[in-house]
């Protein structure tokens, strides 16, 4: 598996843009009039106080309390890291936080309190608690975090959830119960060896000893070595609960004829020697972060048969906590919990562990471009499967309910998972699919514009990010100097710079240049000039010769001065059926907008051919299509020779006998609102429309600037479709990020 190749500057710049840190709060409600005023705040807010002091289960429905979680730590056992202060595990609990609004739509806030006391800690959590629906509790070292965790559960009516330790050993049951297996061994039978006795180790073992494993067959060892009966140093009484009569005395002993191996304490404290001295078909779990205890490669080196799992997502197995918690949480507050009690987290780890032996959809095999079968390389559930999110909450709720742990028990289970499905942004799931899609193509990217440091950062970014090769158009030492003026000195020796001078094809190019152009007034030198001198032109015709997959330019100049260069070299234009198609992302829906770039003012045939383009794309990108001819009237009303064309469409294509959906004329809200579509019984559409064929270039343009410029609206494209190459053309005002991915939309040949 490629592994993702960031350099510590990367990892800052993901960190600083656009703005510093990784979320930020916005309003649900409009705040725009003085009556939002006066409802939202004085005097209208008085009334859900006044009831909510009445009645405090209120909170739930007139407040966000219900559906926010605080990741609350004080950075005492950041990852692996160590001690890093409050401070210093700020970017983590952001990350949790994300974690949970990005898999099962928590909102969540991280709170990073500055101390090591727990008497502190806990006055500090337990004053919050009204504020909160759930508290997880993050990276606080062992043993204090079993002091905490106990006395806030003691005090608190809202789940408190140590992550590190029931979320780790959630994750960890679901994959030993899979990993068993496959190895054909029982839990009861088998040797486990644990490294690691703090927070995740701890609760590890005592989720297994609950489910089945013997507590003379599991041997736990720490900093000073094995934890056997009578061990002084180092102890405390989480410890010796789980001490052992043995002889061992370290892990290298300890690991001699083990069948289980959990890791959850530092990087490289496992050798390949202990992984040979292992029982046959070893289950190796080395879950510490950011390194783990010994990688796949070194312990698979050793030992063919070993099924192994790390914490990391560039690994097959991913044992790690973000399978858990989110959804954890989600099953408990949808229920209104008063806790997170045992039978809720084993639900949870049993619906994991079922969740990876079942099919896996083909979209879930699409967004991580091979196959999941369960065995060895897939024991466990990968982050990103969208089925998580509507299989796992609902385990966790019945669960809940059924051990008197709910407040408000769930009644109609099948609409509560139904509601879960469609509560994920779908539009997160189609760019990772794209991504996805993209890495597989492998594709030869041509950057036309490498005189550009935008471009040529993405350039780098798109060879880093193993998505193929990039090949910047560019003289070698402008290239050199632009990209060492960039911070990148070290990405010079890796891209390839070509241009007229070094390739040895530049007489091939004007050769088939002179072909298409010799009856358009074009002479030899007027192809040699474009050929040798124009980038956007070279750069296609590298691209019609097959030197490169597809090609990515118009970051530096006007988009129509670029199609009218790459019209040279291909047909890119309206008479033969290509098209813009821009997508707007906004608030978890996806529309396409189009044509955004090459009709002027399309007639009703150009306009069908826009919606076929369109609908191309949207199957690309996994959307089943829904067009709307929208103009300002609908359904001929009010009735305007403007509007006659979207009017005539629909009946193109109904001529074409195509096979999507399509509508109109309408006007947008009717096209993308379901109750105004009531309006019109008889209109076809089966849901609100993804993709919107507007009357002109200039409907277009302003509806997409509109839509970023006032919604804030993620805009991707135009994507140039209907042209046999892959070709994308960026913006002028594209920054590094906009024009990789252009990069990735070409390199999946969307278009
Ligand atoms: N994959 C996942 O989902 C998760 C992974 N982890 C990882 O597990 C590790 C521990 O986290 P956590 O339990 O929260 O931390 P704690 O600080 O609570 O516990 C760490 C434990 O590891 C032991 N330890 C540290 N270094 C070694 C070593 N070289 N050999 C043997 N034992 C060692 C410590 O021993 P002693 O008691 O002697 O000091 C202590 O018992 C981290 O790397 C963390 O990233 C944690 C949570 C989730
Ligand atoms: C994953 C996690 O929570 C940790 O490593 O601490
Ligand atoms: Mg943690």
């Amino acid at each position: 598996m490629s592994k993702p190749k960031f350099t510590r500057e990367e990892a800052l710049a993901f960190h600083i843009d656009p703005t510093p840190g990784k979320w930020e709060v916005q309003a649900t409600v409009p705040m725009t009039t003085q009556r939002d005023l006066s409802l939202a705040y004085s005097p209208g807010v008085a009334v859900p106080c006044e009831e909510i002091a009445a009645n405090p289960e209120a909170a739930y429905d007139y407040t966000n309390k219900g559906n926010l979680v605080a990741v609350i730590s004080n950075g005492t056992a950041v990852l692996g890291l160590g001690n890093l202060g409050a401070l210093g595990g700020k970017p983590v609990m952001e990350g949790k936080s994300v974690l949970f609004k990005r898999f099962a739509d928590v909102n969540s806030i991280d709170i990073e309190l500055d101390t090591e006391d727990p008497d502190e800690f806990c006055k500090a959590v337990r004053l919050m608690g009204p504020t909160f629906g759930g508290i997880n509790l993050e990276d606080i070292k062992a043993p204090e975090c079993f002091i905490i965790e106990q006395r806030l559960k003691e005090e608190m009516d809202i789940p408190v959830f140590h992550d590190d330790q029931h979320g780790t050993a959630v994750i960890c049951a679901a994959g030993l119960i899979n990993a068993l297996k496959i190895s054909g061994k029982k839990i009861e039978d088998v040797k486990i060896v644990l490294n690691g006795a703090g927070a995740a180790g701890i609760a590890c073992i005592e989720l297994l000893k609950s489910m089945g494993a013997r507590h003379e067959n599991c041997i736990v060892c720490d900093t000073k070595g094995v934890i056997y009966q009578g061990r002084t140093e180092g102890m405390n009484q989480w410890k010796s609960a789980h001490a052992v009569s043995t002889e061992h005395r370290t892990l290298e002993e300890a690991m001699v004829g083990a069948d289980v191996f959990l890791g959850v304490s530092a990087k490289g404290a496992v050798t390949q020697e202990m992984v040979k001295a292992m029982g046959d078909n070893p289950v190796i779990f080395a879950m510490a972060n950011p390194d783990p205890e010994i990688t796949p490669e070194e312990a698979h080196e050793v030992r063919v048969d070993a099924i192994v799992a790390t914490g990391r997502s560039d690994y097959p197995n991913q044992v790690n906590n973000v399978l858990g918690f989110p959804y954890l949480f989600r099953g408990a507050l949808d229920i209104h919990a008063r806790a997170i009690n045992d039978e809720m987290k084993i639900a949870c780890a049993q619906a994991l562990a079922d969740l990876a032996r079942e099919d896996v959809p083909d979209e879930v095999a699409l967004a991580y471009g091979k196959s999941l079968t369960f065995g060895r390389d897939y024991i466990i559930p990968t982050p990103f499967d969208p089925r998580l999110i509507h299989r796992i909450p609902p385990a966790v709720a019945r669960a809940g309910m059924e051990t008197g742990a709910a407040r408000r028990p769930i009644i109609d289970m099948d609409g509560y998972e139904e509601g879960l499905k469609s509560r994920m942004d779908p539009t997160a799931s189609i760019l990772r699919s794209i991504n996805t899609r993209a890495r597989a193509a492998q594709a030869r990217m041509i950057f036309a514009e490498g005189d550009d440091p935008r471009v040529l950062r993405a350039a780098v970014m798109y060879q880093r990010s193993g998505l193929g090769k990039a090949l910047v158009v560019g003289r070698e030492d402008d290239v050199k100097k632009k990209l060492e003026d960039a911070g990148l000195a070290d990405a010079v020796r890796e891209l390839e710079v070509v241009n007229a001078k070094n390739t040895p094809h530049l007489q091939a190019y004007k050769d088939f240049l002179y072909d298409r152009l010799q009856r358009k007034g074009f002479d030899r030198s007027d192809i040699h000039r474009m050929a040798a001198r124009d980038r956007h032109v070279f750069a296609s015709l590298m691209l019609a010769h097959g030197h490169g997959d597809g090609l990515i330019t118009g970051a530096t100049r006007k988009s129509a001065h670029v199609m009218q260069l790459i019209n040279h070299v291909f047909d890119a234009d309206a008479e033969h059926g290509a098209a813009g198609v821009t997508a707007l992302l906004h608030k978890g829906r996806i529309v396409l907008i189009s044509d955004t770039l090459v009709h002027e003012w399309p007639d009703e045939n150009d306009l069908a051919n826009i919606a076929e383009r369109a609908a191309d794309v949207a199957k690309h990108l996994g959307l089943d299509p829904r067009v709307a001819f929208v103009s300002f009237s609908t359904f001929g009303y009010p009735v305007s020779e403007r509007a006659e064309k979207m009017h005539l469409a629909p009946a193109v294509l109904d001529q074409r006998g195509v096979d999507f959906e399509y509508e109109g004329e309408m006007t947008v809200d009717v096209a993308l609102n379901v109750q105004a579509q009531e309006a019109y019984p008889f209109q076809r559409l089966s849901g609100t429309a993804n993709i919107l064929v507007v009357p002109a270039r200039h409907s277009a343009s302003i509806s997409t600037k509109l839509m970023q410029e006032m919604a804030g609206a993620t805009v991707i494209g135009p994507i140039l479709a209907g042209v046999e190459k892959s070709i994308q053309i960026c913006s002028t005002n594209m920054t590094a990020n906009d024009i990789l991915n252009m990069a990735v939309l070409a390199a999946c040949k969307v278009g």
